[in-house]
């Protein structure tokens, strides 16, 4: 049966921002610096695949190479797509529009998040649109790690160092969240906001087609998927592939669109392959991480499922001790 969370706790959960928190003081794990803050004058001269992530954070002058520090040779990624928004509800085209999560969205959600809640995760990377962010943080109320996840803001200096978490007991029970723009939905241009039906019975249903599902052809002043992958796996590859190299398990939980063009490269699909690729809200899917190549493992089925703990000795051995008292 799913969970019940009022929209008054869900308010509470979205917009209670981190204010006394920081990044470096945060997380002691070396994980990797995400692109936007290693622009914040951490003087890093590595690729982001050499730079112990928030080693870097936590000491400037530290640029051990990751293999050095290498937790494990294998990681879990979960992608999730948000859950259904209020405008997946009535139909229209959203595209970068920052609309909340219905109801019916937040208990996928919180359903993802039965389903992954014995996969370990490390680190989570957002959209900035609140419904890929709901989507988390709901999905993490549900994980038997009881870790909060906590939003890193590096907007200023200031954001940083006021959010600054004093705890050492604190900050082993948080998880650190990055949202990333690029991770945004396809911008849908001229299409935002209007009726997907009513939008094919104007310019007919082939066209609409071509405009939600090919990969090179765009929407009117809008992203084609390709344009959106551009943006999307370039970002997957500079900030998210290292941290999974690292031995770091991720989740990410963003937009149909962005999610296709990921899915695309990490199950090396083609331009035409990908046009029947459908991503369900709020469906979470599990890839492996190991030896440079990913592997898919689908969608767990829920937390008793024993397959889960089947895909890797890694998740086996976090179920161990997970369950141990
Ligand atoms: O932006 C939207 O409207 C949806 O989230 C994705 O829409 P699509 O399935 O039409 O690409």
């Amino acid at each position: 049966m799913a969970t019940v969370v009022s929209h008054q706790a869900i308010g509470s959960i979205v917009s209670h921002r981190p204010s006394d928190f920081k990044a470096s003081q945060f997380l002691k794990e070396p994980l990797n610096v995400p692109m936007k803050f290693r622009h914040k004058g951490f003087k890093i001269k590595a690729t982001a695949s050499q730079i112990p992530i928030l080693d870097t954070v936590l000491s400037p002058s530290n640029n051990i190479p990751h293999e050095s520090k290498k937790k494990t040779n294998e990681a879990s990624l979960i992608l999730i797509r948000h859950g259904e928004s209020l405008w997946n509800e009535k139909n229209l085209f959203t595209g970068c529009v920052d609309v909340p999560l219905t109801e019916k969205g937040v208990a996928e959600a919180i359903e993802a998040g039965k389903r992954i809640s014995n996969i370990p995760v490390d680190l989570i990377f957002t959209s900035s649109l609140i419904r890929a962010q709901m989507t988390a943080m709901l999905a993490m109320t549900q994980h038997r790690c009881k870790k909060v996840p906590i939003i890193l803001h590096d907007e200023s200096e200031k954001a940083q160092t006021w959010s600054h978490v004093f705890s050492e007991e604190t900050r082993k029970q948080s998880i650190p969240v990055i949202a990333a723009w690029q991770l945004n939905e396809r911008m849908y241009g001229e299409l935002q906001g209007l009726n997907k039906k009513e939008t094919a019975e104007r310019y007919g249903t082939q066209q609409v087609h071509e405009w939600r599902r090919s990969y090179h052809i765009p929407p009117p002043k809008g992203e084609s998927l390709e344009m959106c992958a551009e943006r999307a796996v370039a970002y997957f590859e500079d900030n998210i592939q290292p941290e999974l190299a690292f031995g770091n398990n991720v989740l990410i939980a963003a937009h149909g669109n962005s999610l296709r063009s990921i899915i695309m490269y990490l199950d090396k699909l083609t331009s035409q392959e990908v046009t029947s690729l459908e991503l369900s809200t709020g469906l979470p899917l599990l890839y492996i991480f190991k030896d440079r190549k990913f592997m898919r493992r689908g969608s767990p089925v829920g937390p008793t499922e024993a397959g889960v703990y089947a895909y890797t000795k890694r998740l086996a051995s976090t179920d161990r001790s997970l369950t141990r008292p």
